[in-house]
């Protein structure tokens, strides 16, 4: 078998996967629609703009052509914002086999659509077995990950085989890679920690201390349990990696986009121009309008995504919403998580 693995678009994180699969003795192609980034890539062993002067494999060889990026590729890593899926996996669609392991590692919904990734890509891959798609998620800064930093991080799939290949493919003495059968959970959490990153941001922000991220995390991670659960993911994946794992790491680290974002705005930046000068994408803010519209759709209670949507596009004030957080009526902590679902996980 050929030991050709490609990434597709060459951010932040997919030049770090990259650089994992380089590290395995993997034939890495990266591909980029950048001809200016790809000529770096093959000439410097740089990526400059999305992770300054590290040094990458000159094992990663980077093209803008999707059909020489793919071409007898074993696997393939999409590693696209979740804005851009539909249309880098429409570029796929005449250069994938079925043979090819197809793997993506990206956190969000589509913005109107409400779809899933690992949906958009079967939608858009109709010849492509969608059971096999895998999706890699996890407490994984690019950052640290291209510093071969100890990480751990999950691959899903509800084709185990395709997890574990996906997994051999992945893992080594720095990165340590589980595989769990729950696209679902994996794929939710993954995107709703970002939410809760942006309020962990604010909260700093304003100075409300230690005892409020702790709330912000722990109540944070029922309303993604809740939603989670009810889109059919397995309650325990929320208190593995791609839930409480990627909680905790997005909402504490300096690496983090969605963090910053949420820091900034509480000086009193709009957001546009947070956004802007991040020149990175931050997938919170739009999965903060598709968590607000999901939790009406499936009839669950998020209050802190819904005070971050009323700051975010209702101009509410941070301190307003913190305030309005502490002041719900009266509730029980468990019966709220623990709401009882039917699911396919416990009958
Ligand atoms: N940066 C990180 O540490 C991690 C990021 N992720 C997720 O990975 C996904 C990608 O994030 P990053 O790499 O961090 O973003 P980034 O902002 O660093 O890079 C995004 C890249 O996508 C390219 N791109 C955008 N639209 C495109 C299109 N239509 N066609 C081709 N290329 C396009 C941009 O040119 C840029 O190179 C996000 O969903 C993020 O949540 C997941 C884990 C870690
Ligand atoms: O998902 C991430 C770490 O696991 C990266 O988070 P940010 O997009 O907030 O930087």
């Amino acid at each position: 078998m050929s030991d050709k693995v490609s990434v597709l678009v060459a951010g932040s994180w997919g030049t770090a996967i990259a650089s994992v699969l380089a590290e395995n003795q993997l034939d890495v192609m990266l591909w980029s629609r950048n001809q200016q980034q790809v000529t770096e890539i093959n000439n410097e062993h740089r990526n400059h703009r999305f992770l300054g002067d590290v040094e990458l494999s000159p094992g990663i060889r980077a093209t803008t052509s999707m059909e020489e990026a793919l071409h007898e590729a074993r696997a393939v890593f999409v590693v696209a914002p979740s804005a851009s899926m539909r249309e880098v996996a429409s570029q796929m669609r005449p250069f994938l086999r079925q043979e090819t392991i197809l793997v993506h590692a990206t956190k969000g919904f589509e913005a109107m659509s409400l779809r899933r990734m690992s949906t958009v890509l079967a939608e858009e891959l109709p010849h492509y077995d969608p059971s096999t798609i895998v999706v890699l998620s996890g407490p994984s800064h690019a950052e640290e990950v291209i510093k071969q930093c100890p990480t751990t991080v999950v691959v899903a799939s509800e084709n185990i085989e395709a997890a574990e290949a996906a997994q051999d493919l992945l893992i080594n003495s720095y990165f340590r890679v589980y595989t769990n059968p729950d696209v679902v959970g994996v794929e939710v959490g993954g995107a709703l920690k970002n939410i809760i990153a942006l309020g962990a941001g604010l909260t700093d922000g304003l100075g409300y201390g230690d005892n409020a991220k702790a709330a912000l995390l722990t109540r944070g991670l029922a309303e993604i349990s809740r939603l989670g659960t009810a889109m059919g993911g397995n309650p325990l994946t929320f208190a593995g990696l791609a839930g409480i794992g990627d909680l905790v790491v997005t909402c504490t680290s300096k690496h983090s986009r969605n963090w910053r974002a949420g820091y900034t705005l509480a000086q009193g930046e709009p957001l546009d121009s947070v956004l802007q000068q991040m020149g990175m994408v931050v997938e919170g803010v739009k999965t903060t309008q598709a968590a607000y519209r999901l939790s009406r759709e499936h009839g669950i209670t998020m209050p802190i995504a819904d005070e971050l949507y009323a700051v975010l596009f209702e101009g509410k004030s941070p301190k307003a919403a913190a305030q309005d957080l502490m002041g719900r009526g009266r509730t029980h902590e468990i019966e709220e998580v623990a709401k009882p679902v039917q699911t396919k996980w416990f009958g």
